[in-house]
């Protein structure tokens, strides 16, 4: 049975990871809205841009905690952030749905997004996601890591230098890996699973332009962070 051991500088990692993604939560109001009243699908939608544009700034600033991210190329920086943020969207959505509410919540909230707007066709995939990341019940530390390595994806469009982005996200899935070993001793395949979730992500974001301009409404407008994000208008 091989010693699994993290390293001093592995924890370092873990903890400046860790750190930065607790500072950089969005209010987790979002659920409470939602549980609180039932919107029109034009407020759902200001709702969502709103939610979504203050989450991009925050992965902006969660990004630049990662070590070594500061060190890329800068138009490699900038094309790592443009090809992660709808996946680290889904991924926080992901996280907000599957956090232990009271008796009930989960299931209102549930309904309350089915009705907010986003056409049939996408919530199967959707909650499908959802759950199944809230079957894994990750602790923080993988939450964090999870959401680097995602954003740490060497083949994102534009990137040139895809060399040191996979040295940098190879150090974080060695980490990941230990972690989940240390974590979940009983399940050696878990590390394999949390993986799988990535590529679960990458198939919703295929779908997020037409999520978004299926929206139940006409004249849907964006911000221009989002414009940049979500190739929308
Ligand atoms: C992320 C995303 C992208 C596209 Cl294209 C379409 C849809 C979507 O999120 C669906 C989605 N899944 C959710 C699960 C739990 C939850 F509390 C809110 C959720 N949302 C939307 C939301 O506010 N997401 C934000 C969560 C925080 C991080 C930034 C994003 C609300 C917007 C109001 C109408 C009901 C859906």
């Amino acid at each position: 049975k091989e010693k699994i051991e993290i390293t001093k500088e592995q924890q370092a990692l873990m903890k400046i990871i860790l750190d930065a993604y607790n500072r950089h939560q969005i209010p987790q109001d979002v659920a409470k809205k939602l549980l609180q009243d039932q919107y029109s699908a034009e407020e759902n939608f200001l709702l969502l841009t709103e939610m979504a544009t203050s989450q991009v700034q925050v992965l902006v600033e969660f990004t630049k905690n990662i070590p070594g991210f500061l060190s890329l190329d800068h138009e490699d920086q900038i094309a790592l952030l443009k090809g992660s943020a709808v996946e680290a969207m889904f991924l926080r959505s992901a996280q907000v749905f599957s956090r232990k509410m009271p008796k009930g919540h989960t299931e209102v909230l549930e309904a309350r997004i089915r009705k907010s707007g986003i056409s049939e066709e996408f919530m199967t995939p959707m909650f499908n996601f959802y759950k199944s990341i809230g079957e894994l019940h990750m602790v923080q530390e993988e939450q964090a890591l999870l959401t680097a390595i995602t954003i740490l994806t060497p083949d994102r469009p534009h990137v040139k230098d895809q060399h040191a982005v996979e040295r940098l996200q190879e150090s974080m899935l060695d980490v990941l890996r230990k972690l989940c070993a240390l974590q979940h001793p009983q399940e050696p395949q878990y590390f394999a699973r949390l993986l799988g979730r990535l590529t679960e992500l990458r198939t919703l974001n295929h779908y997020h332009t037409e999520m978004l301009t299926s929206w139940r409404m006409n004249d849907h407008k964006f911000t221009p962070l989002l414009c940049e994000i979500w190739d929308v208008q």
